[in-house]
């Protein structure tokens, strides 16, 4: 009788009726919003999922890729009940059949599915202040601990995929861990602590205003362990890294699109840094700034693509110095929060002082040669042997010389692999080992010590790290260094 816009309008009305009257008020969160997944109601279906106060029974369950654990699910149109600060609120799982679709930029899914979050009116406030950034915060959480980190690189050299993410990543299954890592005991403690600290260290960052973000500075010779330690970082906090290969960056803005894209709570390595960008002196790039320049005109005649203008900034297609520093501590390096910076170099002497100065590498971590302590690790990773189970002698005699052998933990792991099978013989190769590389440093020293040249060198080397050193310590005293300045002068000396 009544024309369909009459009804259409009265049920309208009666809907606002109805509405007005109820204690409750209903959120939809879809799964879809415009063409953008939503991300809030994958938060949603996370956090219900670890939910415990299951009111349905009937669950769906997921497992997804590259996670080692399964996650628990509402299915189609089940509710449940949940609470918060006392405050109960309801969830519904809604999954309707879609219309068919006529055009879209991307194919959609078939179902149309969403949560509607129930309320009551008098706890809205509650609920949209504080609630909805619980779900976030507890689903990132629930996605960390399940899921294996993720390694991301830049390898594809600028293009983009279609998602239009400049990264692309593989599961991150390293299995280094500080547990495993050979060092100074004290030493681990105390970057174990700093990590710690940072981890959970949002109100003091708050406070301070501080940019949420620690730069640790990693060096030492080849095969002592840099990169194993970054690993272990990664799975001590969870943290996914991003290993910026920077020879495929070619200019600054790149770097910082690059930056944009990382997520909060990642680790972002540059590794053999002295290698991957020239970052000489400043001073002394002036100074011989014609030979600079002939190197780079050289590059680019060779066409190697990473050529330009020597200058800092200079036209934009080459990354310079600056930008990265812009990367690590300019305003840009802030659009996220929670990143650590790892550079590691196995020539910190050849690093700009701007690179080493203090707020841009928070710690600097010196990786030595396998000492005692480090040795005892190996043993206990590679045979399962602690401190008893060998012979006091044969622990004395390597005790004596293992640091004059200037064996890296890595040249320790691979005589110990290799006999893994028998263990005595194991330990006694590796001693052999150890008394012969001492006895041909110590013979090397005495040469080095002879001809003069090279020492001459490397006190330059050391002159030159000291005044970095001491630079820094004037220019801010909440420096944490924990070099082993003492390791590098003694085997100088030897
Ligand atoms: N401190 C260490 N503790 C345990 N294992 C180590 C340590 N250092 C080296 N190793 C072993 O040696 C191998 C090489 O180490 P790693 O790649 O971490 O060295 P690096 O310092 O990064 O070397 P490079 O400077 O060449 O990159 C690792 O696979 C690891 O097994
Ligand atoms: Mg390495």
């Amino acid at each position: 009788i009544f024309p369909p816009e009459l009804r259409f309008a009265f049920l309208k009305f009666f809907n606002r009726i109805f509405h007005l009257f109820s204690i409750y008020c209903y959120f939809d969160i879809t799964e879809i919003d415009g063409v953008n997944t939503n991300e809030l109601y994958n938060a949603v279906q996370l956090y219900l999922s670890s939910s415990v106060s299951i009111a349905g029974n009937r669950l769906s369950l997921t497992r997804a890729v590259n996670s080692s654990s399964i996650t628990f699910g509402l299915s189609n149109n089940d509710s449940i009940v949940d609470t918060f600060n006392g405050v109960t609120v309801l969830w519904e799982h809604v999954v309707t059949q879609r219309q068919t679709q006529t055009f879209a930029w991307r194919p959609l899914p078939e179902e149309k599915r969403g949560f509607t979050l129930r309320i009551k009116k008098k706890d809205k406030t509650l609920i949209l202040n504080s609630y909805l950034d619980y779900i976030m915060e507890r689903a990132n959480e629930i996605r960390r601990k399940n899921q294996d980190r993720l390694l991301y690189t830049n390898s594809r050299g600028g293009s983009l995929d279609s998602r239009g993410h400049p990264w692309e990543s593989v599961p991150f299954k390293h299995p280094s861990t500080f547990e495993t890592l050979a060092m100074d005991p004290i030493k681990k403690q105390q970057i174990m602590d700093d990590l710690k600290d940072f981890a959970q260290g949002q109100l003091f960052y708050q406070k301070t205003g501080r940019a949420w973000k620690r730069g640790y500075l990693l060096y030492g010779p080849p095969g002592t362990g840099k990169s194993s330690m970054i690993a272990a970082m990664a799975n001590y906090l969870g943290y996914d890294i991003y290993d910026l290969e920077l020879t495929e960056v070619h200019s600054n803005s790149e770097l910082r699109k690059l930056l944009m894209k990382t997520s909060s709570k990642s680790i972002i390595v540059i590794e053999d840094i002295d290698c991957s960008i020239n970052l000489t002196n400043r001073k002394k790039n002036s100074s011989n700034a014609a030979s600079q320049r002939s190197f780079y005109d050289a590059e680019t005649r060779n066409g190697s693509g990473s050529g330009g203008s020597g200058e800092e900034g200079g036209n934009g297609n080459t990354i310079s110095l600056s930008g990265l520093l812009n990367f690590t501590d300019g305003l840009w390096s802030c659009c996220g929060s929670e990143r650590i910076f790892v550079f590691t170099t196995n020539h910190i002497e050849k690093l700009d002082p701007a690179l080493l100065r203090s707020g841009r590498m928070d710690m600097h971590i010196y990786m030595s040669f396998c000492n005692f302590s480090s040795l005892k690790i190996l043993l206990k990773n590679y045979l399962g042997y602690e401190e008893k189970d060998i012979n006091d002698d044969v622990l004395k005699e390597m005790e004596r010389v293992v640091e004059k052998a200037e064996m890296t933990p890595a040249d320790v792991s691979e005589a110990l692999i290799k006999n893994r099978r028998d263990k005595e013989k194991a330990i006694r190769e590796l001693l052999e080992d150890l008394k012969s590389r001492g006895e041909r440093s110590v013979k090397d020293g005495k040469l080095r010590g002879g001809s003069g040249n090279l020492t001459e060198l490397e006190v330059v080397e050391e002159q030159e790290k000291r005044a970095i050193d001491s630079q820094n310590e004037d220019e801010d005293h909440d420096e944490e260094e924990i070099e082993l300045e003492d390791n590098i002068c003694k085997t100088r000396e030897d």
